[in-house]
């Protein structure tokens, strides 16, 4: 049973789970239906995928009913942050999505935009932004009209203890990065240390957004980003995702929602 879900003023809805079970169950309806919604209304889903927890999390979109009923010829994949390694090395997250995922459902392999993992992280970084430009100008993904960004169907993100989200660190330079899409790190607090990952504008110009956290190591950040604490409390980047017209959901469980101030939670 869900504990919570709830809408808050701007926007966001935060759902909680009591079992992580339920969780992935409620998050594989969602996939799917805003592929249906997506496929209807452009004839194509953009979807753009993080690393971490979150590539099991969406592991039932490979089971009934959604192997069959998700059209899966429409997909094209993303990832919004990715590690600059071999796309055979264990800490690709290309591998880690196509091993658990993208291998066990019928994408059609040239919707599958990973990054070219021979050439430096700032190469890297640029070539997928050429890419992302490429499909853009042919409305495999959608424009943003506020902003002139890449407007994904859906991003999906994971969130660490220290409150990053994708490639994007705390207290780090790339949280003002404005004018690229796609940027990279050589000192990732998290290793390995070159990551190329979308930056805050594309991420928040997205049609939906969904933050995907489980667990009590990140139940503080968790409040740091949801709660209103305050002007002296520097933003994470958990809380600068903040589509600008987009939806973004929360999905909690328990653990990572135990501290959070939202009085309705227990009820
Ligand atoms: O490449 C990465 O490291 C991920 O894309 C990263 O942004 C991830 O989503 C978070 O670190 C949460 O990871 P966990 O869910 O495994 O804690």
């Amino acid at each position: 049973m869900m504990a919570y879900s709830g809408a808050k003023e701007d926007g966001r809805e935060v759902k909680i789970y009591e079992y992580l079970d339920e969780l992935s169950t409620d998050l594989a309806e969602y996939i799917s239906e805003l592929s249906e919604a997506s496929v209807k209304e452009r004839g194509v889903f953009a979807i753009a995928l993080s690393g971490g927890s979150l590539i099991s999390l969406i592991r039932k979109l490979c089971e009934a009913p959604y192997s069959k009923t998700v059209d899966w010829s429409k997909w094209y994949i993303f990832w919004v942050d990715e590690r600059v390694v071999a796309k055979n090395h264990a800490d690709s997250n290309y591998k880690l999505a196509k091993d658990a995922f993208l291998s066990k459902v019928p994408i059609v392999p040239s919707h599958v935009h990973s990054i070219n993992d021979t050439v430096s992280a700032e190469k890297a970084a640029e070539d997928y932004e050429f890419v992302i430009r490429q499909l853009v100008r042919t409305r495999v993904i959608s424009v943003s009209d506020v902003s002139d960004c890449p407007k994904f169907d859906l991003i999906l993100l994971g969130m660490g203890p220290d409150g990053h989200i994708a490639s994007l660190f705390p207290d780090h330079s790339i949280l003002d990065e404005k004018d690229e899409w796609v940027t990279f790190v050589t000192d990732s607090p998290k290793p390995p240390p070159e990551r190329i990952t979308f930056t805050l504008p594309v991420i928040n110009s997205a049609s939906n957004v969904a933050v995907v956290v489980t667990g009590s190591s990140k139940a503080e950040a968790a409040h740091l980003a949801i709660d209103d604490v305050g002007p002296d409390v520097p933003p994470s980047p958990a809380k600068m995702v903040q589509p600008t017209k987009g939806k973004l959901i929360w999905y909690l469980d328990k653990a990572a929602a135990s501290k959070l101030d939202c009085t309705k939670c227990s009820e």
